[in-house]
């Protein structure tokens, strides 16, 4: 999908790998960009990027994405205030140690169940029924494959972002709907989620090899997901070993002329 002149909602956009979402989509020239997020830092999080991004227009929506209405209630504000909606980005989450049982029912809950709403929400207002098409991009992590200690939870949202976006990118539905869904996982990356567990960048730094990546650098990825149209129910990792890769689908090799 070419960027310029199109419609994004950024769930998660005031932190720190929305805001870096946002920053792309703006460089590529979208028209618009929502930061819906339940922090008030969003409202000088899209006054900076209004500020770098003229003529480009930044919006922030305050709302709490695991409220299923108030999350709809932001689709419509996006939509009436600048039209159909072409980008839609799952992004908002938190962690939580195993330790806290509310705090990781609440991880569960912000990390799969509300990216479940953003993705039917958004296949429902961009579907070729009610809009023109668009793209889906459901931010999961590489927790998802590399389970870390401490974080179930977390890990099982992450996997569970996987398997829900590879469901709703299968090539049937695309058919139907127009709308490609794709994952991206990062590797660790500098954001202010990582000062939310005590002791997680002394455990960070004790890895070999694995650099804290930049935000900057995981949105090259995000970019590339938003614009190959190749891309539907893909699963990108971006890790500071192996650069940014899609993970190899197997259903599609299946159904490839390949007997292996
Ligand atoms: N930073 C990292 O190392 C990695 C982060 N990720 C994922 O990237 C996504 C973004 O995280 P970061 O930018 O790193 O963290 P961040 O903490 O900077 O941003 C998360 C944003 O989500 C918002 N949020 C939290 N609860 C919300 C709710 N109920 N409704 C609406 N917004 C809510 C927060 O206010 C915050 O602005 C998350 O899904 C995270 O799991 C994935 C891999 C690595
Ligand atoms: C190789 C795996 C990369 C995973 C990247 C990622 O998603 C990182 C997320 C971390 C950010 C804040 C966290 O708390 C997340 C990790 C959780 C680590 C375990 C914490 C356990 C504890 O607090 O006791």
């Amino acid at each position: 999908m070419k960027i310029s002149g199109k419609v994004a909602l950024i769930t998660g956009g005031a932190g720190g790998l929305g805001k870096a979402f946002a920053a792309a989509l703006l460089r590529a020239k979208a028209k618009a960009v929502c930061l819906v997020d339940i922090s008030s830092r969003g409202k000088e999080v899209a006054e900076d990027l209004r500020l770098q991004y003229p003529p480009s227009q930044v919006d922030f929506y305050h709302c709490d994405v695991m409220n299923y209405d108030l999350f709809k209630g932001a689709f419509d504000f996006v939509q009436k205030r600048f039209g159909a909606i072409d980008i839609v980005c799952n992004n908002a989450g938190m962690a939580a140690s195993d330790h806290n049982v509310s705090g990781s029912i609440r991880t569960l809950r912000l990390n799969l169940e509300a990216v479940y709403f953003g993705t039917k929400l958004g296949m429902d207002y961009m579907d070729k029924e009610s809009g023109r098409g668009g793209v889906i991009i459901n931010v999961a992590s590489m927790a998802a494959f590399l389970p870390l200690m401490g974080s179930m939870c977390y890990n099982a949202s992450k996997a569970g972002v996987v398997a829900l976006t590879k469901s709703a990118g299968v090539p049937e539905q695309y058919e139907m709907t127009g709308v490609r869904v794709n994952a991206l996982c990062p590797s660790f990356t500098e954001t202010p989620l990582l000062d939310t567990s005590s002791g997680l960048r002394e455990m960070i730094a004790q890895l070999p090899n694995h650099p804290i990546m930049s935000p900057e650098y995981v949105a090259e990825g995000f970019q590339q997901l938003v614009e190959n149209e190749e891309l539907c129910g893909a699963v990108m990792r971006v890790t500071p070993q192996k650069g940014i890769e899609i993970v190899p689908n197997r259903r599609k090799d299946r159904n490839s002329s390949s007997k292996l």
